[in-house]
């Protein structure tokens, strides 16, 4: 079955990372953000700046070809971050749950944060902002660019 789609903005991305930074004001101080790369990486810049955080570390973790679940595979681990403890690790969203996993198997100690979660990731995620049912498939910003579409009259989609 084709995913439904759920296209997400820079303007709602930024407002939605914005929310997360709130939640996560609470919960500080942080030694530091550890962005998920690359999906994690504008969220965490949109969230640095509102905490006030300058310590930025990165894992990268492969786990899709396209829209294609695969194996993940560790690319960059952290350096800096320890066992994760006082850590902020940040990702675009959870799925599946897989990368959390890899990452959380690093960072036994962080605080994991998503901006977007469906609900086989959730338990996963210590804070996110909002939920989307399995069967979507969230497209970022940088997934996307905006193109010419006919008008509806001449769209074919009318009887
Ligand atoms: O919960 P999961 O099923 O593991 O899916 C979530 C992960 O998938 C995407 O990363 P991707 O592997 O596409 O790499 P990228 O961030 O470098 O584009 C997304 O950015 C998350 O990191
Ligand atoms: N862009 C994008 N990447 C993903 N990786 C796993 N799930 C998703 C999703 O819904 N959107
Ligand atoms: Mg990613």
């Amino acid at each position: 079955m084709a995913p439904r789609y759920y296209t997400v903005s820079w303007d709602q991305l930024h407002r939605d990372s914005k929310a997360l930074a709130w939640r996560l004001v609470e919960r500080g101080p942080w030694k530091g953000i550890v962005a998920i790369t690359r999906g994690g990486l504008i969220p965490a810049a949109i969230v640095a700046r509102e905490l006030d955080c300058r310590m930025i570390e990165s894992v990268s973790v492969i786990t899709y070809d396209e829209e294609k679940l695969g194996t993940p595979e560790v690319a960059k681990p952290p350096v800096a971050a320890g066992d994760g403890e006082g850590w902020l690790v940040l990702d675009d969203l959870v799925d599946t749950g897989t990368t959390a996993k890899v990452v959380r198997a690093i960072l036994p100690k962080a605080h994991f944060a998503t901006v977007y979660a469906k609900p086989a990731g959730k338990p996963l995620v210590d804070t996110f902002i909002t939920e989307v049912s399995q069967d979507t498939w969230i497209l970022f910003p940088w997934d996307t660019e905006p193109q010419f579409v006919a008008p509806i009259a001449r769209s074919g989609l009318v009887k």
